[in-house]
């Protein structure tokens, strides 16, 4: 079975060792001759990069193993490249979460004024991954899972329209490994599913088991009392997660037909967010507090014993999506997954050049989109107000236009008027100066 080359791009990222750890486990599937990484934080690269040097040599000592802050090094004789940058690290995550706050609007990741931030600094990150990797290595796919995913992929299809790029999310295989315990299945893959929406904002349409056995009824009456929250909760989830998975009921609520992605909360009760945010304390807090701590913890104490088992790193179970996709390319195996690719009609009543999240088959030529058809109002108009916003980020982006983004934010569902997106606008600029191109 041939072998490949893959550079993870963002190799500082707290979520190399957990995918590290899961292509180890996918040797059998989706071998590797080579494995790289690549951060423009050649310290914070360090600390993972020798941690998973310790792993690699104790499970694999035949890849060929290095860490780089060269891209020429990086990029060069790669199959693919894995990217999860995160521009500006957490801190800049804290100021997309805290600024809006400030005006009493919901600070998120990738949602409201906070994602449209994380999106003018990611469009230049990724766009330079892009670039790398077609001078170096002008064969190879990019799976990106940088975020903010639906703007990400918005000016990839603008600005590198025939790039070998795919950008993928795993909000959803998590709701369904979910869905999948609530439903007594062992795994979401002995579902199959039909979905449509952007990334972070859509909806289960039909979930069957493999003898086409409708499973919504049963996963409806949970969903109707628990929201995502399963019966059993063997992960241990964060108490903020857990919150988002049981408002996914709330959600449920406005259209029990189908299933809600947990993203919807944020646009769907803004004040409900609000209300229970802490504007001194975000989920970006948390995240330093507690993953990059337990991860960056275990990789020091792996580096310092020289061993494994002295840290406490875990698979990424979900990460193996980034794995089935990789061998759908290089096996031409058609495997049907979620992926936000170009509408071009597969949503019939929906824009053709937005960015949507809906099932494709996956083979060597990349994604193949599956027919939506015709989608319900409720749906239609909440996604064309959000992929206005998304669009008009990276136009703002590539114009350097003050009003255009501006436009976004008053655009967005989170944010009730233009003052107050103005007001949360200039804020932004001042904490993004380093990130952003300056705006005219
Ligand atoms: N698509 C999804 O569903 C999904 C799921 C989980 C995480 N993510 C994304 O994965 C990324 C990593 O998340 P994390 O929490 O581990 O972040 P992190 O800050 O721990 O790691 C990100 C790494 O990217 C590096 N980086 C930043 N800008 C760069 C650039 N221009 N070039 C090269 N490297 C750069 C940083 O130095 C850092 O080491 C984020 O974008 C996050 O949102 C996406
Ligand atoms: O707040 P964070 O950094 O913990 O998570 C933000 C990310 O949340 C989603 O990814 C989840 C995934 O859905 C879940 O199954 C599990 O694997 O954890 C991931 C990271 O926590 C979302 O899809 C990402 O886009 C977010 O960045
Ligand atoms: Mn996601």
């Amino acid at each position: 079975m041939k072998k490949f080359s893959v550079v993870v791009a963002g190799g500082g990222s707290t979520f190399t060792p957990g995918i590290v750890l899961m292509l180890l486990a996918n040797q059998h599937r989706f071998p590797l001759r080579a494995l790289k990484f690549y951060d423009n934080d050649g310290a914070r690269q360090e600390t993972i990069a020798e941690a998973c040097k310790v792993i690699l040599k104790e499970q694999a000592p035949d890849i060929e193993f290095s860490y780089t802050t060269d891209p020429k090094e990086a990029f060069t004789d790669i199959d693919f490249v894995m990217a999860h940058i995160r521009v500006g690290k957490y801190p800049m995550r804290e100021q997309d979460e805290k600024i809006p706050l400030r005006h009493g609007v919901l600070g998120q990741e990738t949602c409201g004024p906070g994602g449209i931030a994380y999106g003018m600094r990611s469009i230049g990150g990724v766009l330079e991954l892009v670039d790398f990797m077609e001078k170096y290595s002008p064969n190879a796919w990019m799976l990106n899972y940088s975020n903010p995913a639906a703007i990400v992929a918005e000016a990839t299809r603008r600005l590198r329209p025939k790039a070998k790029i795919l950008n993928i999310c795993d909000m959803p295989i998590g709701i369904e490994s979910r869905m999948a315990q609530i439903a007594g299945l062992k795994d979401r893959k002995e579902m199959r599913v039909r979905y449509y929406g952007l990334n972070h904002f859509g909806w289960w349409t039909s979930i069957e088991d493999k003898n086409g056995n409708d499973l919504m009824p049963k996963i409806r009456e949970h969903v109707a009392k628990f929201g995502y929250v399963p019966p059993s909760d063997e992960h241990g989830t964060e108490a903020s997660w857990n919150d988002t998975f049981s408002k996914a009921k709330d959600v449920w609520a406005l259209d029990p037909s189908t299933f809600p992605n947990t993203y919807l909360k944020y646009y769907l009760f803004p004040d409900y967010v609000v209300e229970h945010s802490n504007p001194e304390h975000t989920r970006a807090n948390e995240v330093m507090e507690h993953r990059e701590k337990h991860v960056f913890g275990s990789c020091n104490a792996i580096i310092q014993a020289g061993k494994s088992s002295a840290g406490e790193l875990e698979i990424d179970e979900h990460a193996s999506y980034i794995v089935d996709l990789a061998a759908a390319i290089a096996f031409n195996t058609q495997e049907r997954m979620l992926l936000i690719v170009p509408n071009n009609g597969a949503i019939n009543n929906f824009d053709p050049e937005a960015m949507v999240e809906i099932p494709c088959l996956v083979g060597k030529s990349g994604p193949e989109p599956l027919v939506v058809g015709n989608i319900p109002q409720f749906q239609k108009g909440l996604m064309s107000q959000q992929v206005a916003v998304e669009k008009l980020v990276v136009e703002a982006w590539e114009e350097r236009s003050y009003v255009k983004l501006w436009q976004a934010i008053t655009l967005s569902k989170t944010v009730p008027s233009a003052s107050v997106a103005k007001a949360i606008l200039d804020d932004l600029i001042v904490a993004n100066k380093e990130y952003w191109p300056e705006l005219k």
